[in-house]
C-alpha cells in the first residue's frame, strides 16, 4: 500500500536529507514537503528528483509559525490524502543565537567538557519576540504550530487497524531547568530553543499517553550537531569550515558531531524503519556518528514526567481553544467589513 509522508521545513538542512533517504528506502512513497518558501521547496523538490525522477513529491505550502496557515495546510492535507502513515515534525528556528564564550573556555577544561559539547548547556541563549499570533515565535514554530496540525489531522493520524507514526526533531539541548509549566512560552527567559525542545519531548510523551490507543505513535530524535542553516545562525560558516578538523577530533570523543545532514538524519530514518510497538515512549533516539564515520541510533531515556506531561496537554489544549476563538472574531471582523464596504460602494 502507498505510504504518505509529511515532512515539515524539508526544504533543507536535516529534512532535506532525511526525504532523499527516505526516497532511497521506498520509491513507491508519496512524500509532501510541507515548506513556508516555496521557491527554496521547488528547488528541494527539483534536487530530490534529479536522483529520484520516478518519485511522487508534493509541496505544500506551510508556515508552522502561523495557526492560520497550519489550519489551511491541514485542510489542504485532509483534501489531497486519505491517510497520513508518518507525519516528522521537523522545521525549527532558534533565532539571534548568542554563545557565551566564557562559559565555552571555562567548560572546555572541566569534567563536563563532553556534556558541553553535545548538549550546549550553559552556552547559548536566544533573543526571541511575539509573532502575528501574539505568540513567543519560538514556541509557535517549535512546538504550537506541530501541536495545532496533529490535532487537524487526527482523522488521518488516528484510523481503525492503522498505526500513523509522528516524529519529533528534538534536541539534546532540551532542558528540564529551562522549561517552566507556568511559562510555557518562555516568555521570560533566554532560553526559548531549550524549552520549545523540552516541551516537545513532554508533548511527545503526552500524546502516546493519549493516542496510542487511537493508533497514533510518537517518537522523538535528536539529530546531533549538524552543520546546517541553523547552525550557520550561530557561527559563520567559514568558522565551521575552519575547525572542521578539530570538530571530527571532537566526534572520536562524543559520537554526536554528525555534522551532515545525511548523518543528522540518521536517528529519523531509523525511525521509519521500526515497528511503532518496538519503541519506548520514554526514549530519545539520538543520531550518532563514530570517529570512523559509522552512523547508528542509540536511544537514552527523556528526563521527562507523567504528570508535567499532562500538565502542558492540557495547557496546551486551553491555548489552542483561546488562538481558535480569537482567530474566528478576526474572521468575523473581516467578514462585516468586507460586506459594509459592498454596501457602501
Ligand atoms: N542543526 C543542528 O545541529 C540541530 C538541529 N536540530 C533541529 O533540526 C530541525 C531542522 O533544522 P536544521 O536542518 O538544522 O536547520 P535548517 O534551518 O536547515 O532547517 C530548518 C527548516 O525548518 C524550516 N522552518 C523554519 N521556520 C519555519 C516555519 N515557520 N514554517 C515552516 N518551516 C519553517 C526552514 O525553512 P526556511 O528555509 O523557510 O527557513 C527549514 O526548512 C530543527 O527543528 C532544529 O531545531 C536539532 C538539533 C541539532
Ligand atoms: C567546536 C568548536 C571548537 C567550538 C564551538 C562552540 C559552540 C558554538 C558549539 C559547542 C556545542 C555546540 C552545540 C550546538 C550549537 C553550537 C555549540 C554550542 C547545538 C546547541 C545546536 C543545536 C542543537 O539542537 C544542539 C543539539 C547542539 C548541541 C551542541
Amino acid at each position: 500500500m502507498e505510504r504518505v509522508v509529511v515532512v515539515t521545513g524539508a526544504n533543507s538542512g536535516i529534512g532535506l536529507a532525511l526525504c532523499e533517504r527516505l526516497l532511497c528506502e521506498d520509491g513507491q512513497l508519496r512524500l509532501c514537503l510541507a515548506c513556508r518558501n516555496m521557491q527554496r521547496a521547488e528547488a528541494a523538490r527539483s534536487a530530490l528528483l534529479t536522483s529520484h525522477p520516478d518519485a511522487r513529491v508534493d509541496l505544500l505550502h506551510l508556515d508552522v509559525g502561523s495557526v492560520q496557515s497550519v489550519l489551511a495546510a491541514a485542510q489542504e492535507i485532509k483534501a489531497r490524502y486519505r491517510r497520513v502513515d508518518f507525519l516528522y515534525l521537523n522545521a525549527g528556528i532558534m533565532p539571534n543565537p548568542h554563545v557565551d564564550i566564557r562559559a565555552f573556555f571555562k567548560g572546555l577544561f572541566s569534567r563536563n567538557v563532553i556534556n558541553m559539547f553535545s548538549t550546549a548547556e550553559g552556552l547559548l541563549t536566544q533573543q526571541d519576540r511575539l509573532n502575528a499570533d501574539g505568540l513567543q515565535e519560538v514556541f509557535a514554530t517549535n512546538l504550537f504550530g506541530h501541536f495545532i496540525l496533529i490535532r487537524e489531522l487526527e482523522p488521518l493520524l488516528c484510523q481503525a487497524d492503522l498505526t500513523s507514526h509522528v516524529v519529533w526533531t528534538s534536541s539534546s539541548n532540551a532542558r528540564r531547568s529551562a522549561f517552566s509549566i507556568q511559562d510555557i512560552q518562555h516568555r521570560n527567559g533566554v532560553e526559548p530553543y531549550s524549552s520549545s525542545k523540552y516541551a516537545s519531548d513532554l508533548l511527545s510523551l503526552a500524546l502516546n499517553r493519549h493516542k496510542n490507543s487511537q493508533g497514533l505513535v510518537s517518537s522523538v530524535i535528536c539529530p546531533g550537531l549538524v552543520m546546517t542553516n541553523l547552525t550557520y545562525g550561530i557561527l559563520p560558516s567559514f568558522f565551521w569550515t575552519l575547525i572542521m578538523p578539530i570538530m571530527y577530533l571532537i566526534r572520536i570523543f562524543t559520537n554526536t558531531f554528525t555534522l551532515t545532514p545525511h548523518n543528522g538524519a540518521e536517528a529519523l530514518h531509523w525511525l521509519f524503519l521500526q515497528k511503532p510497538e518496538s519503541l519506548d515512549a520514554r526514549a530519545k533516539y539520538h543520531s550518532q556518528t563514530s570517529g570512523l564515520g559509522r552512523n547508528y541510533t542509540q536511544p537514552r531515556q527523556m528526563d521527562v514526567d507523567s504528570e508535567t506531561c499532562e500538565a502542558l496537554f492540557s495547557k496546551l489544549l486551553d491555548l489552542e481553544k483561546v488562538v481558535r476563538r480569537k482567530l474566528s472574531e478576526k474572521q468575523a471582523e473581516n467578514d462585516a467589513h468586507q460586506k459594509y464596504l459592498s454596501e457602501v460602494e
